[in-house]
């Protein structure tokens, strides 16, 4: 029985094996009759004749991932680039934001890899390069959704990540979603790294990617690529540039545009509207929209990320009512995957956002992306205002800030086939929270200084605007920006005061086309010999300035179009924003409901900058103390008269704010004299303490002097008593007799007190040295000191005859003993 079982077993494992191994060979050679059909029917694919995505040839396992995540219907950049793509072509492809781009490339790239028979052992065979780690991660989850029923490896290579975990596997990946600074990294430090095989590049945002801020490590990462292989770009605004194609070595790529011909080039339910206000209405606007959308998905772009921080950290204390979330660069890694996840999540929720988050991301169902500072360029509104509306039927609306000087991008978007409409707010919905906002700041220290940040950031990243027509930061009324961020003192701003000093240095006329610049150079002149040492300059230098420009401005505002805030008595309460429907004539302010608007007309607040200068005009020397004797004489501070030349040198220049190195060096010098200072103190107090101790001294002497005297009128005289040296022994110490260590020891509490006072160091009065008495073999009970200190104690209160008494009693005793 055992032996048929062994056999049955034995031909049964057999048998397994055999079944194993058979279909397996049958597999192997169905998929290559699989591949060789689907790669000839390449060439016969027309876009036009596509309706789903199984009429496209291809693999079974790619058609299982596309089914099980519901991607039936290919769209328009589908059906035209995955047929070239497949074909092998290189591919420039530009389609609408939302219209499925990403799959366009992704279904190509598995294809690719599939007909090839790729395994891990081929190392890597495609490079998705993004330009943000979000979207990287977006298309690294699409590609595991839709890949699902492949067995390649792919690998996400992004910054923020475990560089060693990612080092180790590199050989072992098929696919890498990357980066462009990580990839490189990897490129350069990692040995692991080969993509000597890669068959297919793609860059995902294209433009971006190839754009100056990744133009040098782009370049690094094209040069490291074999050049054999097909490169597919893909962008919503798609890059053209020669140049840029030149770089990838693309000759004659494959442009694929099928919205091209569209009325539009953003996607057909996405709603446009744009509002022009002041600057200091923007965050009462801001606010008043959360509060009216508070059942909706809301994402909200502005210029930079301490903008977005402190919207962040403001709105949460001051509690709307809906879950706030802030995304952007220098968030740590883990956080910005959270915040991303936490926002695709939700339905009820506002995201702050830099750009950042502005290109790629596909975040589910958003109502509303707000633009809340004018963006860089069009392409720039584009991508952001994509960020709804997305997918096939996806419906969404846009709202664009604009502050007046501003509103000539709406041209050039109208120019680009961007249909946008002006409205109103209605002023009775906007409620700007500008005490509060103040009384929190004036709380929190560190919103506070995020508001400063906040402030000087937006104004930089105006200034550094390539567009001066549309950016012009002397146009921006800084006053009243800081103090709608709830600033009461605008924040410096450095960097402006140094571009003016630059200007007015080199003289530079380039510059000169702005006037108001111009100006600026002008009156820096003019003032150069006061306002040199102040520090606040650019506060006085713009003021006037920016004074002008704003009359100006009303000047213009009288010819142009004003803005409209509807109060209309049957608007529907819930309509926050109006479509704009007539002009007048009167340009009016938003009225705040909760705080009356602070009059551009009242009195600026008189700054601590402004204070300083007034003291410096008057040549009042700051932070001095002078001391006078009561005659009136000035008292001559020896500790605070500078004695280094360089100093002194310092001093006379009086150069207004601080030159560190100026200060470092004055401060060495001073420190040397400071050093010789403090030496001769020291020398003097061990020069007082001497002297001290020798007065005492001779007080002492003095004393025993006056007690042989007092012995002789008043005290008894003791000079008959037996010598103790002949009874206790001679003392070979440096401090004399027993009898002197216990009279000093009794005599050293005195010292001490004496000692506190005077200053005098302890160090004079050494504890008694016992050892050497007891290294002669005296017993310490015979030494008995309380005793003498008795004797001394009593007998100076004793009569004479008493003293007496008690002498011959002790005598009697030291006899016995
Ligand atoms: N064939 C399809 N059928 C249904 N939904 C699709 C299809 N293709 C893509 N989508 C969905 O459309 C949305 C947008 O796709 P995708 O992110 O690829 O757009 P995109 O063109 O890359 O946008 P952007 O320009 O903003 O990067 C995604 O949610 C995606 O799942």
């Amino acid at each position: 029985m055992k032996e048929n079982k062994e056999k049955s077993l034995k031909n049964g494992n057999k048998h397994k094996k055999f079944q194993l191994y058979k279909p397996r060979k049958k597999k192997s050679a169905e998929e290559d009759a699989a591949i060789q059909y689907l790669q000839a029917q390449y060439e016969k694919i027309l876009p036009e004749e596509i309706k789903t995505f199984k009429d496209f040839p291809l693999s079974q396992k790619t058609l299982k991932g596309l089914k099980e995540n519901n991607f039936i219907l290919p769209t328009e950049i589908q059906k035209q680039a995955i047929g070239y793509a497949l074909q092998g072509k290189d591919i420039l492809g530009a389609a609408k934001t939302g219209s499925g781009k990403t799959l366009a490339f992704l279904i190509p790239v598995l294809e690719n890899l599939f007909c090839k028979k790729w395994t891990r052992l081929d190392g890597v065979g495609v490079l998705v390069i993004s330009p943000t780690r979000e979207l990287a991660y977006q298309i690294y989850e699409t590609l595991r959704k839709v890949g699902h029923f492949h067995d390649f490896s792919v690998g996400l290579i992004i910054g923020g990540q475990n560089l060693k975990f990612e080092r180790k596997r590199m050989d072992q990946m098929n696919i890498l979603i990357c980066t462009p600074g990580r990839l490189l990294q990897h490129m350069d430090e990692n040995p692991l790294f080969n993509c000597n095989n890669l068959q297919i590049l793609v860059l995902d945002e294209a433009d971006r990617c190839l754009d100056m801020g990744f133009e040098t490590t782009m370049n690094a990462i094209i040069e490291n690529l074999p050049p054999e292989r097909q490169t597919l770009l893909f962008s919503a605004t798609q890059t053209k540039s020669v140049k840029d194609l030149a770089r990838l070595s693309l000759s004659y790529p494959t442009y694929v545009a099928p919205h091209e011909q569209a009325e539009t080039v953003t996607p057909e339910f996405l709603q446009q509207s744009y509002i022009v206000c002041e600057i200091d209405e923007k965050l009462g606007i801001l606010w008043s929209f959360i509060k009216n959308h508070l059942k909706q998905k809301v994402l909200i772009f502005m210029a930079t990320c301490k903008q977005v921080k402190y919207t962040y950290d403001l709105f949460c204390k001051l509690r709307p009512g809906v879950s706030l979330l802030a995304l952007y660069g220098t968030l740590h890694q883990e956080k910005r995957e959270k915040i991303y996840n936490e926002f695709c999540r939700k339905s009820n929720v506002v995201l702050f956002a830099t750009d950042l988050a502005s290109r790629g991301l596909d975040f589910p169902r958003v109502n509303w992306v707000i633009q809340m500072d004018c963006p860089e360029d069009v392409d720039t509104y584009i991508h952001r205002a994509g960020r709804t509306a997305r997918g096939v039927f996806g419906k969404g609306e846009g709202l664009l800030m604009l502050l007046p000087h501003e509103e000539k991008i709406i041209e050039q978007l109208k120019h680009r086939k961007i249909p946008i409409n002006k409205i109103s707010v209605d002023p009775s919905k906007v409620i700007a929270p500008q005490r509060k906002i103040e009384a929190l700041l004036s709380d929190h220290i560190e919103l506070k200084q995020t508001a400063q940040r906040a402030f000087v950031n937006y104004l930089k990243s105006v200034f550094l605007m390539k567009n001066k027509d549309i950016f012009n930061v002397q146009l921006i009324d800084t006053d009243a920006y800081a103090r709608s961020l709830g600033l009461i003192v605008p924040p410096r701003i450095r960097f402006l005061r140094k571009y003016q000093k630059n200007n007015v240095a080199m003289g530079n006329e380039g510059a000169g086309t702005d006037d108001v610049v111009e100006k600026l150079r002008e009156t820096a002149e003019a003032n150069k010999d006061s306002d040199e040492s102040s520090s606040d300059e650019e506060e006085t230098n713009i003021e006037p300035l920016l004074e002008s420009k704003k009359t100006k401005l009303q000047k213009n505002k009288i010819q142009i179009p004003k803005l409209n805030f509807h109060n209309e008595e049957d608007s529907d309460d819930g309509d926050f924003l109006q479509i704009k429907k007539t002009n007048v004539d009167v340009h009016e302010t938003p009225q705040v409901e909760d705080e009356p608007k602070i009059s551009k007309k009242k009195a600026k607040p008189l700054t601590k900058a402004a204070v300083a200068k007034k003291i410096l005009k008057k040549k009042i020397k700051v932070n001095t103390t002078v001391k006078f004797t009561e005659e009136g004489e000035v008292i001559q501070d020896d500790q605070r008269t500078l004695k280094s030349d360089v100093a002194k040198q310092l001093s006379i220049e009086n150069i207004g704010g601080i030159d560190i190195e100026k200060a470092k060096e004055m401060l060495q010098e001073e420190d040397k004299f400071d050093k010789i200072r403090f030496r001769e103190k020291v020398k003097a107090k061990h020069k007082e303490q001497k002297r001290k101790l020798k007065n005492k001294k001779k007080e002492e002497d003095g004393e025993k002097d006056e007690f042989g005297s007092l012995s002789e009128s008043e005290g008894p005289d003791l000079s008959w008593l037996p010598d103790p040296d002949k009874i206790y022994g001679k003392n070979d110490s440096d401090d004399g007799s027993l009898s002197d260590n216990y009279e000093r020891n009794s005599m050293q509490s005195e010292d001490n007190q004496e000692s506190e006072e005077s200053g005098v160091d302890q160090v004079y009065h050494r504890p008694p040295k016992r050892k050497l008495i007891e290294n002669r073999g005296i017993p310490q009970e015979s030494v008995a000191p309380r005793k003498v200190k008795k004797i001394e104690d009593i007998s100076c209160k004793l009569s004479v005859q008493e003293a007496e008494a008690l002498a011959m009693s002790l005598l009697q005793k030291n006899n016995k003993v």
